[in-house]
This record gives C-alpha cells, sequence and structure tokens, in this order.
C-alpha cells in the first residue's frame, strides 16, 4: 500500500511568527507609522507639560512672595499700572489650556494618520486567509467546521487590528510616558518617589503577567467552545432541511444548548479569574498612591517641596497608574489578541495538499485527449480506492464510467481536476502530466456538472456567469437556452435577476442542475466532466436535457459518470468499475452481450425504472380538476370576504379529467389563490378560469394588481411568501406547466397552469359535481369492487385503475377482515365483484373465497346475485384456471396484469353479473 504523499501540514517553523507579520504590515506602511510616531511623541510630550504648568501656575499663586500676596500687599515691582499683573498667570493658563489641547490634537492626528495601516493589515489579513481556505483542499475542509472556521478567522483578523494598534499606540505611549514621569521625579524629588513608583510598577507587572498567563487557559477554552458552538449553529442551519425533514428540531436546539451551557460555565470560571486579577491590580495601584501622597505630605510638612510640587506629584501619580492600568488591560488583551492571531497565522500557514509545481506552465489544450496512467489512489492510508486504472478518453470522444455506489467513479472525477494526487501514475492531458501544469490553467481547460450543484444566493445571471466571469447578458441568456432553463427563467417576475436563494434552495434539483449545465456551456471547456449530472432529474426532464447534454459533449472530449445507463448506451467506450479496478470495459452492445458486470447492472436498472413507472403510476390518482377547484374556492371565501375582494369564476361545463397528486395541486392552487389575494387590492377583482384547451386543462387565475402607466415595476405584496420557483417545481413534478405574465395598467398578473388530461372515454355533460378523491362516472361506473391484498401497493394499484374507470372500492388487508365486514353489511349492499389474492400471508385466499360462498349458500343469495371474483395469483400456471374455478374464483389475474387487463378482467364479471352502470337490471335478474 503506497504512503500518502500530500499531506496538509503546519509549516510552522518556517513560516515567520506573529510579530514578524505585524512588523512587514508596518514597514509596508513606514511613512504613516514614522509620521504616527512623530505625533505620538508630540502628544505624550504636551501631556507631560500639562502637570509642569500647572505646577507653575500653582506655585505663583501660592507660595510666600508670589505674585498673589504681593499684590495683595500691593509691594509688587511689576504693578505699576496692574497690567502686567494680570498678564503674566493669563500667559501660564493659556498655554496650559493650549498644552492641554495640542495633546488631544496630536493624539487623534496620529489615530486618524495610523488608522488606514491598521484597517489595511486587517482586511489583508481576511483576504489572505479566504484565499488560502480556498486553496486548501477537501481532506482540510472536511476535517474543519466551517463554522468554527470563520469565528477564528475573525477573531484572528480582529487580534492582528488590536495588535498592530494597541502595541504601538498603547504599550510604547505608556512606556514613554511612565519613563518621562520617572525621569522628571528623579531628577526634580527626592529618589524615594521614584523608588515607591518603581516598585509598584514591578509588583503590579508581576502580579498580572501571572495572572494573565492562568487566564489565558480559561480564556482559551472559552473561545474553543464559542467556536464548537457556532460551528455547530451553522451546521444545524446548513442542513436545515435535513432537520426538518426528520423533525429533529429539538434535537438540535438541545445539542446546541449543551454547547452553549459549557460556553457558560467556562465564561463563568474565566471572569472569575478576571475579577481576581482587577481587584489584585486596584489594591497594588492603591497602595503605590497611598504610599507616595504619604510621603509627599511628610515633605511638605516639612517645607522640603512646595504646595505646586504636591499638586504635581498628585497628577504624576495619577497620570502613572492610569497608565499602568491601561497596560495591566493591554497585556490580557494582547495575550488573547496574540492567541487568537498566532491560530490564524497557523491555519495560514498550513500547506495545501495539492500545490503547484516550481516548474508548472500551463496548459494548452490542442487535441483534447486525455490518459490515465495505472493510477493508484487511496484517500488515507490503508484503503485503497482506485486500483491499476489506465484508459484514453480519445480527442472529442465520451467515455462513460459506470459501476456501483463507491467503486471510485467520482474519485476518478476529483484526480481528473486534481483535487487530490494520485500516489502511483500519472493522469496526462494531450501528453502533459497535470501535476506539471498550473492549477488555473487545468481547472479553465475542464468544464463540470457535478453531481450535487450547489448555487451562490445571488442571481441567476450571477450564477450562470460563474462559469466565465465578465460573460455579457447575451452569452449568459444563449447558454441559459442551451440548458434549456431559458423559459423558466423568462417567466420569472424579476427574469435572470431572480435570487436562487441559499445554496440555490428555491430551485428543485433539476432546475440547479439545468443552472449548472448552462455554466458549463457558457465556460465552453474543451474536456467536460459531467459527474451524474442528470441524477437529480425525473426520468422526463432527464430525457429533456439529455440532448443538451449530448450537445455539450459533441467535440469535446468528455468523461460521463453515470448512474443511469440509459444515459451512457451512446458512449463510445463504457469502463465498469468494481471495487476500484476496471474490470470490463468496451461498447454498449458488446457489454451486453458479455453478460457480466454491466449487463446485471442493465437488467437492475430495467427493473428499477419499472418499478418506478409502477411506483409514480400509484401515487398519481384520477382527479376531477373543476372538484379540487371548488374545495379550493370553498376555503377561500373568508378570506375573500375579508378584503371584500370579488371573486369571478368561469369553469368548463364538463369535468377535465387529469392525473395527479391531490395534495400537492390543490396546495398549489391554493398557494397561487392566496398570493393573489395577497396581491389585489381591498375590493378589487379577480378571475378565475378552467378551460379546455385541446388535450389539456388549463387553470388561469388573473390578480386585481394593475400597473399604473407611470411606474413599471411589479409590487409584490409584502406579505406573501409565495415563490414561483418552488411552486413551478411541485406543478412540473405534476406533469403540468406554470406561466407567468407580468401586469400591464388594464390586466392584474396572470398565472396559468397548464396539466394534460387524462385519455378518458366520453361522459355525460354537466355531471354531477364530486368530492376530491370521489371515484369519477367511467365504463365501471356504479360498480362496487372489493380488493383483499396484504400489500399495500397492489390495494393501492387496483384502486388507482378501478377508481379512474368510475369503479367504487372497498380494501382490506386480511380475509378476517373481509368476513367481518360483509357480515355486518346488508345483503343488497354487498359489491358486486370480488378481487382477492390467492395467498394473503397466512391466510388462503382460495379458503377465503369459500367461507364467502358457504355465506352466500347460508344467507339464500341466489346463484345470478352471488358476488363475482377474481383470484390475484403470482405467475400463470396451465392449471391456474381449473384450481382457482375450484375454489370459487370466475377469473384469475396476474398481481402485474395491466391495467387495461385489469379493467377488462372487471367489466367482463359486472357486465356478467349485471352490475355496470349501462346493464343495470332492476330486478337483479341477469340479462
Ligand atoms: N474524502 C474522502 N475521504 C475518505 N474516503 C473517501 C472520500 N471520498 C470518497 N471516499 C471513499 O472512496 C470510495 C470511492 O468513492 P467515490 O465517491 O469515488 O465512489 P462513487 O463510485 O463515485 O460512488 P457513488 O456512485 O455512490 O457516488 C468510497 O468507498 C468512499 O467511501
Amino acid at each position: 500500500m503506497p504512503e500518502l504523499k500530500n499531506t496538509e501540514k503546519a509549516d510552522a517553523g518556517a513560516a515567520p511568527g506573529i510579530l514578524m507579520e505585524l512588523w512587514r504590515a508596518t514597514w509596508r506602511y513606514r511613512r504613516r507609522t514614522l509620521a504616527a510616531l512623530v505625533l505620538l511623541v508630540l502628544a505624550k510630550v504636551a501631556a507631560v507639560c500639562v502637570p509642569l504648568v500647572f505646577k507653575r501656575i500653582v506655585d505663583l499663586f501660592s507660595s510666600p512672595g508670589s505674585l498673589a500676596s504681593e499684590l495683595n500687599t500691593g509691594t509688587s515691582p511689576l504693578a505699576p499700572n496692574g497690567a502686567h499683573i494680570i498678564m503674566l498667570p493669563v500667559f501660564l493658563l493659556v498655554g496650559y489650556a493650549l498644552l492641554r489641547f495640542l495633546s488631544t490634537l496630536f493624539t487623534e492626528l496620529r489615530d486618524l494618520c495610523y488608522a488606514r495601516v491598521t484597517l489595511v493589515t486587517v482586511a489583508d489579513f481576511a483576504q489572505r486567509a479566504l484565499a488560502h481556505m480556498h486553496r486548501m483542499g477537501p481532506r482540510f475542509h472536511l476535517q474543519m467546521h466551517t463554522g468554527a472556521m470563520i469565528r477564528d478567522m475573525d477573531r484572528g483578523t480582529a487580534g492582528v487590528g488590536f495588535l498592530l494598534g494597541a502595541l504601538l499606540f498603547t504599550l510604547l505611549p505608556t512606556l514613554v510616558e511612565i519613563v518621562s514621569v520617572m525621569a522628571i521625579m528623579a531628577a526634580g524629588y527626592s529618589l524615594w518617589f521614584t523608588a515607591i513608583i518603581f516598585l509598584t510598577f514591578i509588583v503590579y507587572a508581576s502580579y498580572t503577567t501571572v495572572m494573565t498567563r492562568r487566564r489565558v487557559l480559561f480564556q482559551r477554552r472559552v473561545n474553543e467552545l464559542d467556536s464548537r458552538s457556532n460551528g455547530l449553529l451553522l451546521d444545524s442551519l446548513v442542513n436545515q432541511e435535513a432537520v426538518r425533514n426528520n423533525a429533529r428540531g429539538p434535537q438540535e436546539v438541545q445539542r446546541y444548548q449543551k454547547a452553549r451551557n459549557a460556553w457558560v460555565e467556562q465564561s463563568v470560571e474565566n471572569q472569575k479569574a478576571l475579577s481576581a486579577l482587577h481587584l489584585g491590580q486596584g489594591a497594588i495601584i492603591a497602595f503605590g498612591v497611598g504610599a507616595i501622597m504619604l510621603f509627599a505630605g511628610l515633605e511638605a510638612i516639612h517645607g522640603r517641596i512646595t504646595v505646586g510640587d504636591l499638586v504635581l506629584l498628585n497628577t504624576y501619580v495619577i497620570q502613572i497608574c492610569l497608565p499602568l492600568n491601561a497596560l495591566g488591560f493591554l497585556f490580557r488583551e494582547a495575550r488573547d489578541a496574540l492567541t487568537n492571531a498566532e491560530k490564524l497565522r497557523q491555519m495560514l500557514a498550513l500547506r495545501p495538499e495539492i500545490e503547484e509545481s516550481a516548474r508548472a506552465t500551463p496548459l494548452t489544450v490542442t487535441r483534447g485527449e486525455v490518459i490515465f496512467e495505472h493510477v493508484d489512489f487511496s484517500y488515507e492510508p490503508g484503503r485503497q480506492v482506485l486500483w491499476d486504472v489506465s484508459f484514453r478518453i480519445g480527442p472529442g470522444q465520451t467515455v462513460a464510467v459506470v459501476g456501483g455506489s463507491g467503486s471510485g467513479k467520482s474519485t476518478l472525477a476529483r484526480l481528473l481536476l486534481r483535487t487530490y494526487d494520485p500516489q502511483r501514475g500519472r493522469v496526462l492531458i494531450d501528453d502533459c502530466d497535470i501535476s506539471m501544469v498550473t492549477l488555473e490553467s487545468l481547472r479553465a481547460a475542464v468544464g463540470v456538472v457535478p453531481q450535487d450543484s450547489t448555487l451562490f444566493n445571488e442571481s441567476v445571471a450571477y450564477n450562470i456567469a460563474y462559469g466565465r466571469p465578465g460573460a455579457s447578458m447575451v452569452e449568459i441568456i444563449e447558454a441559459a437556452k442551451a440548458a434549456q432553463i431559458d423559459e423558466l427563467i423568462a417567466s420569472l417576475p424579476q427574469h435572470f435577476d431572480t435570487l436562487v436563494g441559499e445554496r440555490g434552495l428555491k430551485l428543485s434539483g433539476g432546475e440547479k442542475q439545468r443552472i449548472a449545465i448552462a455554466r458549463a456551456f457558457l465556460k465552453n471547456a474543451p474536456i467536460m466532466l459531467l459527474d451524474e449530472a442528470t441524477s437529480a432529474l425525473d426520468t422526463r426532464s432527464e430525457k429533456a436535457i439529455q440532448t443538451q447534454l449530448d450537445r455539450l459533449a459533441a467535440h469535446r472530449t468528455t468523461l460521463v459518470i453515470a448512474h443511469r445507463l440509459s444515459t451512457i448506451v451512446d458512449a463510445d467506450h463504457i469502463l465498469v468499475l468494481d471495487k476500484g479496478r476496471i474490470v470490463e470495459q468496451g461498447g454498449h452492445e458488446e457489454l451486453l452481450s458479455r453478460r457480466g458486470l454491466y449487463a446485471q447492472l442493465w437488467d437492475l436498472q430495467l427493473q428499477k425504472q419499472e418499478f418506478d413507472r409502477l411506483e409514480r403510476k400509484l401515487v398519481r390518482q384520477p382527479l376531477n380538476l373543476g372538484v379540487l377547484l371548488a374545495s379550493v374556492v370553498d376555503g377561500l371565501g373568508s378570506v375573500l370576504e375579508a378584503k371584500s375582494i370579488q371573486l369571478y369564476t368561469h369553469i368548463h361545463p364538463e369535468p377535465l379529467r387529469i392525473s395527479g397528486d391531490p395534495s400537492v395541486l390543490s396546495q398549489a392552487i391554493w398557494d397561487i389563490c392566496m398570493h393573489a389575494i395577497d396581491a389585489t387590492p381591498a375590493g378589487g377583482r379577480i378571475e378565475l378560469r378552467l378551460e379546455r384547451a385541446g388535450e389539456r386543462a388549463q387553470l388561469s387565475l388573473t390578480d386585481g394588481r394593475h400597473l399604473s402607466p407611470s411606474d413599471s415595476s411589479v409590487q409584490e405584496p409584502v406579505s406573501s411568501k409565495f415563490d414561483p420557483l418552488v411552486l413551478r417545481s411541485s406543478i412540473e413534478r405534476q406533469g403540468g406547466k406554470l406561466t407567468i405574465k407580468l401586469p400591464t395598467s388594464v390586466q392584474g398578473m396572470r398565472f396559468s397552469v397548464d396539466l394534460p388530461l387524462r385519455g378518458t372515454r366520453a361522459t355525460a355533460a354537466g355531471g354531477a359535481a364530486l368530492l376530491p378523491g370521489q371515484p369519477e362516472s367511467a365504463g365501471l361506473g356504479g360498480v362496487e369492487v372489493l380488493i383483499v391484498d396484504d400489500s399495500e401497493a397492489v390495494r393501492a394499484f387496483f384502486e388507482s385503475v378501478l377508481h379512474a374507470e368510475g369503479a367504487r372500492t372497498y380494501s382490506f388487508s386480511s380475509g378476517q377482515q373481509v368476513l367481518d365486514w360483509l357480515e355486518a353489511r346488508p345483503l343488497q349492499q354487498w359489491p358486486a365483484v370480488l378481487i382477492c389474492d390467492s395467498s394473503l400471508g397466512k391466510e388462503d385466499g382460495r379458503q377465503v373465497m369459500a367461507r364467502i360462498r358457504d355465506m352466500e349458500e347460508a344467507k339464500g343469495i341466489a346463484l345470478a346475485r352471488r358476488m363475482s371474483a377474481i383470484a390475484l395469483t403470482n405467475s400463470s400456471q396451465p392449471n391456474e384456471g381449473l384450481i382457482v374455478l375450484m375454489s370459487g374464483f370466475q377469473s384469475h389475474l396476474s398481481k402485474t396484469a395491466s391495467p387495461s387487463e385489469v379493467i377488462a378482467g372487471v367489466a367482463a364479471l359486472a357486465r356478467r353479473g349485471g352490475h355496470a352502470a349501462v346493464q343495470t337490471n332492476e330486478q337483479g335478474e341477469q340479462k
């Protein structure tokens, strides 16, 4: 087993530390930084001078022989006219005020000058982080929680900003201030003052260091828990569809709550440590200030310092203590910021799994030949996924890869895109090893329609143009046409500007796939990779776009990874993968004739298609659209009344029968109606029409909004949750089509739903309205049929077929149930025909039949009035007819009988029994 050669690992040794990063940023903006430093020094000089000037003012006024006392005694030599007496203090006072202002002015100018350095560095870091994340391989992203990663990036970039600003402009100025104050004190006063301040500073710094180191552990844990709970939150929201579908909402909240509780507990511990730190720091400062003032007081009493000196010392002590406090805060924050920034730096230092070779050259595709040469690959050691895979896709050829789930098909696509490198062997494009070309040129040469297309929460146009940035609108429209999504887009209110929702959630899987196809058309790359490109489409849509995919593949070298073999029968070459090895290859017919794995997959697929067909048939019921509409309109009564909206209806007189899921269709009609009511002003009108247009039923609803001639924009109702994309998908899934016509100045917005009519026989006009789901009058109108089968699917199938023909059915899953039901029912209400499984699980259908015949006998029912019965059998054996006749049945049907066989069988018995609507005999006599 080959070793994994590419692993994403921290290159911590080679990468510069965070301080180096900061130095680089500072150096990049050295002029600004220098200017900011000059302003900083000026601001601090002004700040340190303020108390000095103040001391002079105080001394002038308070010292014996000062101006104030001389003025009081009238002995001042400077006061011949009194003007000089006023001039000197005013000059000092103005100077004092000016110095104060200059300190603020220089500080603000400094911040202004330096803001760009910090902001650009932070933005640059964030940008580098994003670019780096995109360079990292899937292995890295699979390991990471996206939410936690975003949080780390946020904290890291904020940390960088803090360190840049704080270190230079808080730590440095604080140190400047402390040193200059201590120098002034040492020069002018007793060294004791300096010693006390120095001691206070040392004790404070040591205490803060020890305590902060302890607290960093708490902070780190808080950060981890915070990132984890945010990761959970994001994961939960990103997968909200899965959460909803599995009804796991409460569990998700619980999981999040658990993570948040742990975060709360740890944050409380962190706060305790912080409070202890603050209290200790406060005590040390109080001790220092108290000691200095005590000492200064003693000095003043002994006349060794003036009142001005006392004031100056007091101011300096406060001035020095405040920065000390700031230093403490700074120390703590800087540690946090350093931790966060370092974490981000380490993330940036991780080497991507796939790196371009230093000698990589851009790939130029001339012919478009792709070769896999003896490729071995494993995602993780000890579990090889591909074994010696070799194949060639000739220029312009289409090669399809088929195989069971997990056989390694998508891995081939990943290797072609160089998402991973093989451990052995090579992948070549036009004889060029893809590990020797630039990644950008390689990925530009390969167009991809992925298995699961995710879209950006941007406009449709943006998502299509993603394939080729800078594409013109005309090119985008062309690509949309090629992918057959132009009609859908044209009917959207904002057309190409419609937002597709987060990850394209407003679109169905098929629509997203078509946008991905449009994107690939626009990219127009010489090599195409279709990774189960039609997997999200139903058979109808698949057929509709298969031609487009074929066009996409035409004249391009194409690798198709297919699940539906029907889509690749025309491929030039088919590779059959099994557990990472190519076990068969050749053309479709050739592979079928070999009767190997491909032939088995083909047979399985045919069976599945048949099963799907039957399943679809069972879900879709025959419906009378008029009746369905009537029930919706009935529910709208109060809403219409509340807004005084008048509804005008025009309903086709004959029943229009369609096939579909009644709940989906009535929800769709309800949504359109509610949207129309929302959009129509109070007192307005809405028109609802149900018409027949050839072989289609057309339901159209025109709402009451009009455009004023001066306003061409469509006003969407504010409260509306209506989503045309979702609606369109659900109608299309019912085989219908939705078109939306924008409002004009004379007519409101018009929604039309076209649905194909069922191929029914002519029925009497103006038939009585039926409730939805109630059988319609048709070829078996009025015939009542009992269905007994332990399989729900079989019961549903017969019900659906018989309802379509107007029969009424009663279904039971066991023989005992039907016997009890018949026993309790009056004879004249017994159904005409019985369809009963010949083997009902533990019961025997033939015995059930025999007991019913016994009951008829016991109740004295005439032969002509006895129930006709059909046995359901699993296979048609030659003597089956005889067996069922012997057990009381009149005929038999295979469980896999076609609908027409079922109808013919029931009709024949009903007619014979005189029960069909067409031949009802009042007296019950056989005609
Ligand atoms: N990122 C990964 N890390 C580890 N193992 C992986 C990874 N991706 C796929 N595998 C494994 O590699 C094997 C091949 O996966 P691959 O996706 O190529 O299969 P596939 O044939 O495309 O399957 P499917 O048809 O179900 O999509 C599987 O066993 C899968 O579990």
